[in-house]
């Protein structure tokens, strides 16, 4: 979110340097950094494990994650001169001893920078193991310092309202809040990004952008993906923690906050966190009229057999985890009083795509004789964030041709298009915003609260009425009939993105 400039001398210790997130997000990410030139002029990266590595073989398995996930996968001509910044060290993060490896690192580096660097500790372990490791991270001398030492945390933070409240009280407790770097990726997206950048750098959209000119908002974010191997997390999460209480909430903030006065992390939080607080609190007994769950069951994805959810690895045969989940909210305050924020998101759908959709009202009259068009269809703004990064506004136009004949065109702005530069991904932004101590993009914890309390309600609800229809979808659907019924009782469908030039429905 800053304005870069190449950052200070920064030692990264990656706790979980071993395993899955390192090897596909981190390591490719920090790896681009460099072939752009961002990574500061001094820096060292430690993985920390307790499997065996050398520092060789550490450095051929990363090599390997490059290979496979980077989206630079071939430009590997600077590997070895990045690669030299990088070492592993073998340690057991419950150990109460090996902590002082890491004193004795930074001591060193030191030494070698012959400048103080940033400290960055990124947790990419297991959120049971966060807790510990924050206390002995905090007893560090080096972590006294708040201006230098940073510790970032991935999600899940919490498993609800009080872990995650009782997590942050723990964290505060060691570090001050402007040391904590609380990730959702979501909020690295360029596409994401530019909610703002559209919203609050053009005086044209923001005038229309209330009740009075929007019917209703709806936010998918389908994946075509299963559990990828993350089959126990899973079972203990499930759709709403996995995808709504975070990424979703966070999207559904950006479009419903209101303008900031200055781009200080603080005051974008500030403004976020305003959002959820006014988020209509669905009471337990309501919850089935706003909120819907569904799991997959076998069936065929892109042509290959997949087994249901309950016949998943290590998932319990009765799971009643939930895959999908789809809510209703409503944004109690001026701007968005009686507009309905539809979203949805599930496992195994059709296909892989998030966008967010403003519906506008009708035009207030139309002046047009009947036969000018079958149909009127009212503006439609989509933001598409992925795969597709582009946005698009529906309009009326007139056909070409002698008589006045109407019909729905795209005022079309794509990234690919537009600018020649490549995208960078969420974590290449978020790490990058770390080393340069710049919060805008991670969560506050009265934010990750909040979104806790939002669903709060649903989660209890489910907890306590086991589904009775699960499984309630095949694979390569759009989800449960029920996720249809939510939005059709309000006279609505979900919209589903038209591929470009093709004929509007809905
Ligand atoms: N993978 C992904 O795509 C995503 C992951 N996340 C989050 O990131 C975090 C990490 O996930 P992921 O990488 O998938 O998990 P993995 O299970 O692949 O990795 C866990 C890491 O923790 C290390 N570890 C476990 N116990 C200890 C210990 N006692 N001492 C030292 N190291 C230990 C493991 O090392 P070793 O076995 O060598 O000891 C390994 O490096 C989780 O919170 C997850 O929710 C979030 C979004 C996406
Ligand atoms: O955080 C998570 O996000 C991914 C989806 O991320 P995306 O960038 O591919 O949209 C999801 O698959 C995973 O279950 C969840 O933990």
């Amino acid at each position: 979110m800053s304005t870069h400039s190449k950052p200070e001398p920064a030692i990264f210790f990656i706790l979980g340097g071993s395993g899955d997130l390192t090897y596909r997000k981190l390591i490719p990410a920090l790896y681009n950094l460099f072939l752009d030139d961002w990574m500061p002029e001094q820096f060292h990266i430690i993985g920390i494990g307790r499997t065996a590595y050398s520092n060789e073989k550490y450095k051929a398995h990363l090599l390997e994650g490059i290979h496979k996930f980077s989206r630079r996968k071939n430009h590997i001509e600077h590997w070895n001169e990045f690669s030299e910044h990088i070492e592993y060290l073998k340690m057991d993060v419950e150990d109460d001893q090996a902590y002082q490896s890491i004193s004795k690192i930074v001591q060193d580096k030191e030494k070698l920078f012959g400048a103080h660097p940033n400290v960055i500790f990124y947790l990419a372990v297991a959120p049971q193991l966060v807790p510990d490791i924050a206390k002995h991270l905090g007893q560090l001398n080096i972590c006294a310092d708040q201006k230098c030492c940073r510790i970032v945390v991935e999600k899940p933070f919490g498993h609800d309202l009080q872990s995650a409240h009782e997590l942050n009280q723990l964290l505060q407790s060691m570090f001050d809040e402007s040391q904590i770097y609380r990730i959702d990726h979501y909020l690295g997206k360029e596409t994401v990004q530019n909610i703002l950048a559209f919203r609050f750098a053009n005086a044209l959209f923001e005038p229309i952008w209330n009740r009075n000119y929007i019917d209703h908002i709806q936010i998918t974010a389908a994946e075509s993906v299963g559990l990828e191997g993350r089959n126990s997390y899973y079972e203990k999460a499930g759709a709403l923690r996995d995808m709504v209480q975070n990424h979703i909430l966070q999207l559904l903030c950006m479009i419903a906050m209101e303008a900031p006065v200055s781009f200080d992390a603080n005051e974008i939080r500030n403004k976020k966190v305003d959002v959820l607080n006014a988020i209509r609190k669905i009471r337990k007994e309501e919850v089935q009229d706003y909120a819907v769950r569904g799991q997959y069951g076998p069936g065929w994805m892109k042509g290959q057999k997949v087994v249901g959810y309950r016949q998943e690895k290590g998932v319990n045969p009765e799971s009643p985890v939930e895959t999908f989940a789809a809510v209703k909210f409503y944004v109690d305050n001026w701007r968005w009083q009686g507009v309905p924020f539809y979203v949805r998101t599930g496992k195994y759908l059709h296909e892989k795509t998030t966008i967010i959709v403003l519906q506008f009202r009708p035009a207030p009259h139309y002046a047009f004789p009947p036969e000018a068009a079958e149909t009127w269809r009212p503006n439609r703004l989509t933001i598409s964030i992925q795969p597709n990064m582009d946005i698009r506004i529906r309009f009326q136009a007139k056909r070409p041709g002698q008589k006045m004949t109407l019909s729905p065109v795209d005022m079309v702005f794509n990234y690919e298009e537009a600018y020649e530069d490549h995208s960078p991904e969420a974590y290449e932004t978020l790490l990058l915003d770390i080393m340069e101590g710049d919060a805008t993009l991670f969560m506050r914890a009265d934010q990750v609260e909040a979104a806790w309390r939002v669903i709060t309600p649903i989660l209890e609800a489910w907890q306590n009425r086991p589904p009775v229809d699960f499984p309630n979808y095949a694979p390569g659907t759009w989800g449960p009939e029920d996720a249809e019924a939510l939005i059709a009782r309000d006279g609505h469908n979900w919209i589903t993105l038209p591929p470009l030039h093709q004929e509007h429905e809905g």
